[in-house]
């Protein structure tokens, strides 16, 4: 890739559709997938991210036209990184309340580590090989990936950063992702990641489970919530520059490490409706209450994985942006609730209006299937006396994971001195103002 790559990446725009590109002329074939010889000499390889058989309307594949197929490695040897683990630990006691982090983590706040190595995984849920579930991470890196790229075979990728820029080089182009905006990966895309900002830090839901998707919109109608076309797919770009790489995959829970003669960033052109994609929350149509009453955080949903059970999510990604409050006669924060669903959130920057206090930027909280939760005492006290003019909560952008199944935190979160031992203290003075 050029210099100029970089510095301006270019996009097209949509989710899921028949995107197609080629960075040199002429490199894409007309009419035909697979020529007895494509042009410019480059070998076709189909990457499918369903069966071959899925519903047209959950069937995604990209063609990718590429200096050597992916199969052209060195062998595969273990790669260490103890802390990005697979699916729910079912060995763990989880335990049965509310549970939150301070930033995390700050044992390796200032870490030499590249995105892969950076990578703590908090809670999961589900498993890999059923293709089930997810894993919450969080990550923190502070050195670019030169000659060195990533392939996940278990999930896709949602990466929400925190703090600092990614650069982000795919097999099909690059995409340029702030804090404030997402990136999705899907599922076999091989990837690296460059922090023009130097220490990065963010959240990271791997997915094992359906392919996130828009939502449905029902009753709302046919525009609203994310908008497709705000969805931004790489330009084909492609790496010049000769000499090694190493690539490292994750495959059924472990990670490995193969050499390779050539940068797997070699696709020259590519079309099809299986890409990554970057996504600005600001651009999120925040729909709400105009008359009474705290609506279900689904309106917020940007992003979900259904299960094999209607409108229940693998998981759902709802985020909390800046947006009117003006119900009358209404507790405005979220209510004091206990789910079914379960509930992973993390704060890209602000404050969340449920918890004022103790949620930080960069921290986490969990509360599991019927694990009571709601405002703490501060935000009790401060929505139950208000005067309900209209209000904006603005300068705030807090996110949810939310499951059908149970996270189970992992060992490193529970040890980490980032848990919150405190957490349940948030509640302790809410009184009984019971006055019969
Ligand atoms: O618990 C939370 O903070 C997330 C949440 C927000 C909301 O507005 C309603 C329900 C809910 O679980
Ligand atoms: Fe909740």
């Amino acid at each position: 890739m050029t210099h100029e790559t970089y510095a301006e990446p270019r996009y097209q725009s949509g989710f899921g559709n028949e995107y197609a590109s080629e960075a040199l002329p002429g490199a894409l074939p007309q009419g035909r997938n697979s020529p007895q010889r494509a042009p410019l000499d480059l070998y076709p390889e189909l990457l499918s991210g369903s069966a071959f058989t899925a519903p047209r309307h959950e069937n995604r594949r990209s063609w990718l036209y590429r200096r050597q197929p992916s199969v052209v490695s060195g062998r595969y040897q273990p790669y260490a990184q103890p802390h990005w683990t697979t699916g729910g630990d079912r060995t763990i006691a989880l335990p049965p309340e509310p549970m939150r982090w301070k930033p995390i983590p700050p044992d390796n706040a200032d870490a030499d580590a590249d995105f892969v190595d950076g990578i703590r995984t908090l809670a999961a849920n589900g498993d890999a090989e059923a293709q089930t579930g997810i894993a919450a991470h969080v990550y923190v890196a502070s050195r670019s990936m030169e000659r060195r790229a990533i392939v996940n075979a278990d999930g896709e990728m949602l990466i929400v950063p925190q703090q600092g820029r990614l650069l982000i080089t795919t097999e099909m182009g690059v995409l340029d992702v702030k804090p404030g905006e997402i990136a999705l990966l899907p599922r076999g895309v091989v990837f690296k990641v460059a922090l023009p900002d130097g220490l990065s830090r963010g959240y990271l839901c791997e997915n094992y489970g359906a392919q996130f998707r828009l939502p449905e919109l029902g009753p709302i109608g046919s525009n609203g919530l994310a908008n497709a076309r705000d969805f931004l797919a790489p330009v084909a770009a492609f790496e010049e520059a000769g000499g090694e790489y190493e690539m490292v995959k994750k495959s059924s829970g472990r990670l490995w490490r193969a050499p390779l003669k050539q940068s797997p960033f070699n696709v020259v052109a590519w079309h099809g409706n299986l890409a990554p994609v970057k996504y600005d929350t600001a651009n999120f149509m925040t729909i709400g209450s105009i008359s009474f009453d705290h609506p279900d955080p689904s309106i917020f949903t940007v992003l979900t994985s259904p299960s094999d059970t209607p409108g229940t999510a693998n998981c759902d990604f709802v985020i909390f942006p800046p947006r009117w409050l003006v119900m009358e006669d209404t507790f405005r924060p979220p209510w004091y609730h206990r789910n079914l669903m379960s509930e992973f959130m993390g704060l890209v920057h602000g404050e969340y209006d449920a918890k004022p206090g103790g949620f930080k930027p960069g921290g986490a909280s969990l509360h599991n299937c019927m694990v009571p939760h709601g405002p703490d005492e501060e935000a009790f006290d401060k929505a139950s006396q208000a005067d309900l003019k209209p209000q904006k909560l603005d300068n705030t952008l807090a996110f949810m994971f939310e499951s059908r199944y149970r996270f189970i935190p992992t060992a490193y979160a529970l040890q980490s001195p980032a848990l919150d031992a405190d957490y349940a203290d948030c509640w302790a003075g809410l009184k009984d103002l019971f006055k019969p």
